[in-house]
């Protein structure tokens, strides 16, 4: 199988790319930082520390990069029998159209053997919006041959990996031990690859819910609530007893959400709720405040992690206080390393924070919600670090 994914960042090295490699996939990575690829090519293997109660180091060997922004890359989508993704859900948009260019190519050499694309990233069915994306590049007379031979297949993707704690390797990534990885069975084109660690269902919107509402929603809280304290990493911050006690609150008010919509079992989804607190707090892993609680105004749309079980709360009849204050939290957020960081304070300070509330999340300005968070944003942003 010849695998091409694209981005060769934490998780793309960490577990999508050590997972295709281990299953004896010939590996090729896209990206579109050239010195990682200039690297990735010069060592042609890199390094996986698998860190929990036991660590184990895995050496990934046999990789080769390419320039995701050269045209060789239209080649190597061309050639592709899996083209897996984990570059951010914004930018799925900007590689549609290289996608396109290698998939017309493939098609205008007769080539109807059939492919499979699987978009790794923290979005509910992102490989169907990376499809919708691909058709609006894609000339209309290759649309039909599109679906008879190309499946978007959507995922849901479940490891936590921060950048590399070590400065003397740079390629090497450091991943807890907990990993799931679970695709929808029901849109390969072809025959499903094997391959140990991915899981097949026809029931994905379920879990991809259960994982970026619960995992997804307690560490952004975990993140906004650290930062208001002044901690730099997740661990500090779940260890504080008042902030562990919101973040689970908040977990479990938006998995009251996923019991009544899908039916999970409320005691399993409890232990999964636990599960995740201690790996919120694994020793080996040092996972700064600043990667989780990137791009607050992704985090803050209507269809993520605080405010898509917001709503399941409003739909239900469910208490919500502690996803209110995970918002309310999430507006105090300030980095200036961080363009949606700074874009959400400058609506802040121009529009008023009920304004720039409102923009970020889609609700109502009159809605109860709304001024329940300002209230509290209030309360909390006397505590903003310098
Ligand atoms: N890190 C985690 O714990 C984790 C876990 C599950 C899911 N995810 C999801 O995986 C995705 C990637 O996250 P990450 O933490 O690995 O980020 P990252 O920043 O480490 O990696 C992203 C990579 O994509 C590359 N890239 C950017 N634009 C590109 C383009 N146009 N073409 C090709 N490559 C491009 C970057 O150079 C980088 O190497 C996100 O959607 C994230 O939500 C991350
Ligand atoms: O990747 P993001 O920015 O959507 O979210 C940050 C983290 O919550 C995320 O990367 C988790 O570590 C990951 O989802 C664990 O599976």
């Amino acid at each position: 199988m010849r695998a091409l994914h694209f981005g060769a960042g934490n998780i793309g090295r960490g577990f999508i790319g050590k997972l295709l490699a281990e299953s004896g996939a010939e590996l090729v990575f896209a990206d579109a930082n050239k010195s990682l690829v200039d690297m990735l090519n010069q060592a042609k293997e890199y390094r996986v520390n698998v860190v929990g109660e036991e660590h184990q180091v895995d050496v990934i060997a046999g990789i080769r990069a390419v320039d995701a922004t050269s045209p060789a890359v239209v080649d190597e989508i061309r050639q592709a029998d899996l083209i897996t993704t984990a570059v951010g859900p914004q930018v799925l948009e900007k590689i549609a159209g290289t996608l396109a260019k290698g998939l017309q190519l493939r098609f205008e050499q007769g080539d109807e053997r059939p492919m499979n694309i699987i978009a790794c990233e923290n979005m509910v069915r992102g490989t169907s919006q990376l499809k919708g994306f691909v058709l609006q590049h894609l000339p209309d007379s290759y649309h039909a041959k599109l679906e008879q031979c190309v499946g978007f297949v959507d995922s849901a993707v479940d490891r936590i990996v921060p950048p590399a704690a070590t400065k003397d390797d740079p390629l090497e990534v450091t991943v807890e031990s907990f990993s799931e990885w679970i695709v929808d069975q029901t849109q390969f084109k072809g025959d499903i690859p094997k391959m140990a660690g991915m899981e097949l269902t026809d029931n994905l919107i379920a879990f991809v819910e259960r994982k970026l509402f619960t995992l997804n929603t307690g560490h952004i809280v975990t993140a906004y609530l650290g930062n208001l304290a002044g901690y730099q990493t997740i661990r500090e911050a779940i260890g504080d007893l008042q902030i562990r006690q919101t973040v689970k609150r908040a977990m479990e008010q938006s998995g009251e959400v996923l019991v009544r919509r899908y039916g999970f079992d409320r005691q399993l989804h409890g232990a999964y709720i636990e599960k995740i607190l201690g790996r919120f707090a694994n020793p080996y892993l040092v996972d700064e405040i600043e990667r989780v609680g990137r791009q607050p105004l992704r985090k803050l749309g209507p269809q993520d992690r605080l405010t898509k079980p917001l709503l399941g709360t409003l739909e239900y009849n469910l208490p919500n206080d502690a996803l209110l204050e995970g918002m309310a939290a999430a507006l105090c957020y300030r980095n200036a390393a961080d363009p949606q960081a700074v874009e959400l304070q400058g609506w802040i300070a121009e529009f008023g924070v009920l304004e720039a509330l409102c923009r970020a999340t889609g609700l109502a300005a009159d809605s109860a919600e709304a001024a329940k968070i300002v209230q509290r944003y209030q309360a909390l942003s006397g505590q903003v670090p310098a």
